[in-house]
């Protein structure tokens, strides 16, 4: 067999136990060496040296690709036997020895004939002595004992190639496409970088990985320990890189077009599990190869790699934990209720600017008191692009807090600081607390406003309206403004846990009491100071705040931070609308009647139909107000108060219907989320333009 322009090799499988192996190379000083393995490491060599009068031959046993010492000096035999030759006429090396397949030496490598395997090879010209080589290489291999058997395949430089396009695709490719994933999921780009990058990633794994093992399709016995787990490992990657481009298209597929949150959930956590097994077995790997091949810049680089990726993931999460999440963040102590406000970095917007540019299609969210625009982080959002699609337009403070969720199925979830994070990103505008709704009286910033408890008033035996009152503010009196109708407060408080509990109330400005009083339905009520902030609760069974609120005494400290939402955006009482309530969702429409009793002037085109549910009317307040209002007001006024016991129940989708045939200006949703959800789909069914309709 030539092996090069320099050396030929030739053997005869003299029985089950010995080999003969003639050796020539054009060498007259120096040596030429070949080793039973692809690289140096870990491989039985023997060698023949020339001193340009006698020929050396040496078992040697090389560990790396440091200069190999003999068998004899590690601890082994001297197992090759000389046949013949040594300097030819010519005065080359030309050497004829034997030795047994398999010796028994640990210092030497078994040869299996007709078996693939790898050989590689080495030699020096021109200079005396056992010295680094001036050319080698390697070649897959076959000790064949017949010619049809024979296999000889140099490699060409592959090994290092592969080594090189796996440094890149794991030690490049993949990192940044994991850390983009992992700390950019706001910017529009992090889903093409992490798809192209990862893609590209794994197309050169599955490549390069498949040209080698064509190369060395040989049997396991021929292969050294080091190297099979290298092949293993690879050949684990190759399949899971399919696998992890599979569960990568199904988490968009299912994300974009899909609403199976349950299969989304597992699919996206696969797709995670084996993102990160693939990167930490890419790298290992990686470095496994350069340990084989022995090539120290590999080595060294993949050393800078891992040093380089650990650094950078190290240096972001800190910098996630402790600045975007943590107290540096103005936005994340605006959430956290700690101090201080959010700086004036955001344009100042309108609630009635933001909806109308979402009217024109642009894809626009509020969080609290910020205009946030989601328009590509439908990717992004771990929960489906639904979630994201359906809520244009709407205060989305109630899903991120975890009171509320989306549809009737799921259970709220709590969004982790991180996710709170990415509001500062998004975010594109502020929108102003509304002028003279709460009055300071002194500077202190309306996001953290300290309110006391003065009294609890219970309307039912779950539900209460309280009252509570600052020495930094005051609520106005009544509501001189319609577009101050339907907005909330967000409440909050940390648990002993340093748990936050944050959740909104909608703030009412009508004294109920008062109004009964008005009506004739009470013969007096309790008159409260001016200037009070008050809320109706429903206290639920293991409700944290609710509980909370239930159980404060009078004097007892509770922050507030609001008047937030985009309310009912009514900026005129003309008009007809429809109101959909889900037990105290009533609250906001109570000022609405209210202030249509008031101040309606006489002609104005404007109705209001009502439509009020409770589980049962045990369950409800102020249903007797407005069950008077509707025969005070009847002209404009028509209430559907709908529970378990009421006939109306059956027939409520024939009602809406027919109070649809009527243009409507307008819808009002305001419940739980399937409640909201399920009204929302039931008026878009039946003809209402999606605009129209406000969910609360
Ligand atoms: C814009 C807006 C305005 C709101 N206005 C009011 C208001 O004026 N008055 C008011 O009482 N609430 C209002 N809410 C709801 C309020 O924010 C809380 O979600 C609610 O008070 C429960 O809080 P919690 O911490 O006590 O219960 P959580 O600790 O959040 O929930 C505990 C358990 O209570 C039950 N639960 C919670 N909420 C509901 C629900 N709506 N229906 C059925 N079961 C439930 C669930 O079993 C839940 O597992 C409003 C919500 C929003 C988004």
């Amino acid at each position: 067999q030539n092996i090069n322009s320099v050396m030929t090799m030739s053997w005869t499988i003299e029985d089950s136990t010995w080999i003969q192996i003639r050796l020539q190379c054009k060498i007259k000083l120096g040596y030429c060496s070949i080793g039973l393995s692809s690289t140096m490491t870990n491989c039985d060599m023997f060698a023949a040296i020339t001193d340009g009068k006698f020929v050396t031959l040496t078992d040697y046993w090389a560990t790396s690709h440091d200069t190999p010492k003999s068998d004899k000096i590690e601890g082994g035999n001297e197992d090759l036997v000389y046949n013949y030759g040594g300097v030819d006429s010519l005065g080359y090396i030309d050497i004829t020895f034997k030795r047994k397949l398999s010796t028994g030496d640990s210092f030497d490598q078994v040869i299996n004939p007709d078996i693939r395997g790898d050989i590689c090879w080495g030699y020096r010209n021109n200079r005396a002595g056992w010295t680094e080589h001036s050319d080698y290489g390697s070649a897959g291999f076959v000790w064949a004992t017949t010619s049809a058997n024979a296999f000889f395949k140099a490699s060409n430089g592959s090994k290092e190639d592969h080594g090189i396009a796996m440094s890149v695709a794991w030690g490049a490719l993949a990192v940044v496409g994991i850390f983009v994933c992992r700390y950019f999921k706001y910017t529009a780009w992090w889903f093409y970088i992490h798809m192209s990058f990862l893609l590209t990633a794994s197309l050169i794994t599955i490549i390069s990985s498949s040209q080698l093992y064509k190369d060395d399709a040989y049997s396991v016995e021929n292969i050294e320990d080091d190297t099979n787990v290298h092949s293993r490992l690879g050949m684990l990657m190759s399949s899971l890189v399919i696998g992890e481009c599979v569960f990568g298209f199904l988490t968009s597929y299912f994300k974009i077009f899909t609403e199976n949150v349950q299969v989304m959930t597992l699919i996206t956590r696969a797709h995670k599990i084996v993102g990160y097994t693939l990167l930490i077995c890419g790298l290992i790997n990686c470095w496994k190869g350069w340990v084989l091949y022995g090539d120290n810049t590999g080595k060294s680089l993949m050393i800078f790699c891992f040093a380089l990726t650990g650094a950078i993931f190290m240096l972001f999460e800190a910098y996630q934990i402790f600045v975007r999440n943590g107290r540096r963040n103005p936005l994340a102590l605006k959430i956290s209720c700690t101090e201080n406000e959010v700086p004036g970095k955001y344009k100042k917007m309108s609630h009635m600017k933001a909806i109308a540019l979402v009217r024109k299609g642009k894809k626009l969210m509020f969080y609290d008191d910020l205009v946030i625009d989601v328009g590509h982080f439908y990717l992004s959002h771990p929960g489906g692009s639904f979630m994201i699609s359906k809520c244009y337009g709407e205060d989305v403070g109630k899903y991120m807090v975890g009171c509320s969720s989306y549809g009737g199925n799921l259970l709220p979830y709590t969004h982790s600081l991180k996710a709170f994070s990415y509001l500062s990103n998004l975010a594109i505008g502020r929108i102003k607390y509304p002028k003279n709704y709460i009055i300071p009286i002194t500077e202190k910033p309306q996001n953290l406003m300290i309110f006391q408890l003065v009294f609890e008033k219970p309307l039912n035996d779950h539900t209460f309206l309280a009252y509570f009152k600052s020495d930094d503010f005051k609520m106005a009196n009544s509501c001189s403004n319609l577009l101050w109708i339907g907005k909330h407060f967000m409440v909050c408080y940390k648990t002993k846990f340093h748990e936050i509990i944050r959740r909104y109330y909608s703030s009412i400005f009508v004294d109920i009491n008062k109004w009964a009083y008005e009506l004739g339905i009470l013969d007096n009520f309790q008159k409260t100071e001016d200037g009070l902030v008050k809320i109706i609760f429903k206290v639920y069974p293991g409700g944290k705040m609710t509980n909370y609120l239930n159980n404060l005494n009078a004097g007892d400290k509770i922050i507030f931070k609001g008047p937030l939402g985009p309310g009912l955006q009514l900026k005129s009482l003309e008009g007809n609308y429809l109101a959909f309530a889900g037990g105290t969702g009533l609250v906001p429409f109570l000022d609405l009647v209210y202030i249509a009793w008031k101040n309606l002037p006489d002609g104005n085109d404007f109705f209001l139909t009502l439509f009020v549910s409770f589980k049962t009317r045990k369950d409800g307040f102020a249903l007797n107000i407005l069950e008077e209002m509707q025969e005070v007001g009847g002209k404009w006024l028509k209430v559907y108060i709908i529970t378990d016991e009421s006939k109306d129940k059956e027939f409520l989708s024939d009602i809406i219907v027919e109070t649809m045939k009527k243009e409507v200006s307008g819808a009002w949703i305001c419940g739980p989320s399937g409640y909201n959800r399920y009204y929302t789909d039931f008026l878009v069914k039946n003809g209402l333009e999606k605009r129209k309709i406000i969910v609360m």
